[in-house]
């Protein structure tokens, strides 16, 4: 910032002092000068570097806080939360508020010292003239304020409109085959293309909003420069001012114009910024419903996995009106294999999330080993329990990584264990049948494999949760099995259930057959409960008119058949 004022008197010795020590004036204020400029070139090269890095490392901890919070929030949070909007806000407005908390930050700052020295110099060089030039400020002030609000709103809406763009594009490009199977392509580019069109409305606006702002503010620069001119011409024609010091206050307005301009953009992200990181912090602060990784563990020794449903009354918090349980009760003896079986919509899969503490009862109680799973640690005891489910989601990593997953440490599972959970989950024979073995990627969700071969893998993947794999304490939950692959499947299903606690949410009648006990599922409770030929000799029950809507419903000969060898046995021996 002292660069104009000795910029001034070296035009002050050229101009007024052509005398001896005219040279040596001349070559120690231009060696100052140079020197000035080389300070100024390094702090704004270390300026540059330092913000720069310093915003990525703030745009890297957003997104990782920001992620672990996500992760930790509770099931309900992301039934109310699109998922597009979540990736938006962990790209899009970290790196929008990264970059505006700090190399905008930085320009701002320097634009502002810049502007504020300018001043100060200007009032030191010549206090009349600046105080004639700075009457010029306050409008500006005033339309700054009314402008940074109006791009702060501008900024929230377009981020939100970005966010559903994007929701949509995700969800859509994910299912692809879906979206091409019902021939949708064009109509979801149109809906797509609204969607980014009304982004572009809103950019308009904000391009409309900055256009005036800065106009206004290049035009005020101007202004200045031009009132310098002007009032210093006249305080010069009165021998008030030197050639030398209009020349410095020239160039301190000339800069103070250039901060104007600089601070009005750092105003402009500054909003921004703040606009997309309203909801960053609501989100990064947002505390988790349901706890993450408090509680008690227990001991392995101990721990048998005798289950307890008792009295549970429940309804999902986006839908509180419509209850799903009331007067559920069920108990689960350790090592037991239970199927649950009930009309479509009854609530199974629900049992599963309650006791997987994704959600937890309104009321009643659900007790492991006789405590009640509230006061257990999710995270430990979310992974004593192995799910298969009839769809399986695997991650679009290898073969390995994905069986790997189900361990208490993924990176730790040797290659052996994972061939061998492999082998037992029928799944070793088709895995090396591939080019790439184990290290075959998968694809996203797991797209490149056929569902039985998903479902074998998702068997692995649960069997390797237990390292010695015969523990006895561990749970197992399973949905309906997909047909194809039935016995290949069952039989690996037969294996991980051995010396388990097993709860198996059954649509297919194999299935059931191998169970302990059948509980049937209905309005809100358990209807039947018992040994699957004792419920199927009820000529009444449900089970047996569930049995046979389902034979029907799937059309299969031998289904039916089965059951009706099984009626005739249990007549037989009623008999
Ligand atoms: N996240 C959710 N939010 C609100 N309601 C839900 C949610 N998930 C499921 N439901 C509703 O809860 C009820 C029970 O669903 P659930 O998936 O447990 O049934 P199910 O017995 O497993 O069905 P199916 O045999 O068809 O798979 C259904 O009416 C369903 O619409």
């Amino acid at each position: 910032m002292s660069a104009p004022f000795f910029l001034g008197k070296v035009i002050d010795v050229i101009y007024t002092n052509p005398s001896e020590d005219f040279t040596d004036s001349l070559t120690s204020l231009c060696a100052l000068l140079s020197g000035i400029f080389l300070c100024g070139a390094a702090a704004n090269a270390t300026r540059v570097y330092l913000m720069q890095t310093a915003g990525q490392r703030i745009v890297k901890r957003l997104r990782t806080t920001m992620f672990s919070s996500i992760l930790k929030q509770e099931t309900a949070f992301f039934d109310k939360t699109r998922t597009g909007e979540l990736i938006n806000r962990l790209s899009s407005d970290t790196a929008l508020l990264g970059r505006s908390v700090t190399e905008n930050l930085s320009d701002g700052l320097r634009a502002g010292a810049q502007a504020s020295v300018g001043v100060g110099m200007m009032f030191f060089v010549s206090p009349s003239l600046a105080a004639f030039v700075l009457s010029i400020v306050p409008p500006l002030a005033v339309l700054a304020v009314i402008y940074g609000r109006y791009l702060r709103k501008l900024t929230k809406m377009t981020q939100d409109s970005l966010a559903d763009a994007t929701q949509l594009a995700e969800e859509r490009v994910g299912n692809i085959r879906t979206v091409r199977a019902f021939g949708q392509e064009v109509a979801e580019m149109e809906q797509y293309t609204n969607k980014v069109d009304y982004v572009l409305q809103l950019a308009k606006k904000e391009a409309l909003a900055r256009a005036g702002f800065f106009g206004a503010t290049g035009l005020s620069g101007n202004l200045i420069i031009l009132s310098v001119l002007y009032k210093g011409g006249l305080l010069m024609g009165s021998a008030y001012m030197t050639v030398g010091e209009l020349s410095s206050f020239l160039m301190y307005a000339f800069w103070v114009g250039i901060s104007i301009g600089g601070l009005s953009s750092f105003y402009s992200e500054l909003m921004k910024g703040l606009g997309a990181g309203g909801r960053l912090w609501e989100l990064i602060e947002r505390k988790p419903q349901l706890p993450f990784n408090e509680g008690i563990t227990l001991d392995k020794d101990t721990f048998r996995g005798a289950l307890e449903f008792k009295d549970i009354e429940f309804a999902y918090p986006t839908r509180p009106e419509t209850s799903i349980f009331k007067d559920f009760s069920l108990s689960i003896p350790a090592g037991s294999v239970v199927a649950l079986v009930g009309p479509s919509g009854t609530g199974k899969s629900t049992i599963i999330s309650l006791l997987l503490r994704l959600y937890d009862p309104i009321s009643g109680t659900i007790t492991v080993d006789g405590f009640d799973i509230r006061q257990l640690n999710p995270l430990w005891f979310r992974k004593k329990i192995g799910t298969v489910s009839q769809e399986p989601i695997l991650f679009s990593c290898s073969i390995a990584e994905n069986i790997a997953y189900g361990a208490e440490n993924p990176s730790t599972v040797t290659a052996e264990e994972i061939q061998k959970v492999a082998e037992i989950a029928n799944a070793a024979s088709f895995i090396r049948g591939f080019p790439k073995g184990f290290d075959t990627v998968v694809g996203e969700k797991g797209i490149l494999l056929s569902g039985g071969q998903k479902q074998r893998i998702a068997i692995a993947r649960a069997l390797n949760k237990y390292p010695p794999l015969s523990l006895p304490c561990s749970l197992f939950l399973t949905s309906a099995l997909d047909a194809e692959n039935e016995y290949l499947v069952q039989e690996a299903l037969d294996r991980l259930m051995e010396g388990r606690t097993v709860l198996i949410i059954a649509h297919r009648l194999s299935t059931i057959q191998n169970a302990d006990f059948v509980a049937v599922l209905g309005q809100g409770k358990i209807l039947e409960c018992g040994k699957h030929e004792e419920l199927l000799a009820n000529p009444n029950g449900l089970f047996r008119k569930l049995m046979k809507k389902q034979a029907f419903l799937q059309n299969s000969d031998t289904f039916a058949l089965d059951l009706q060898s099984r009626e005739k046995d249990v007549l037989k021996e009623n008999v």
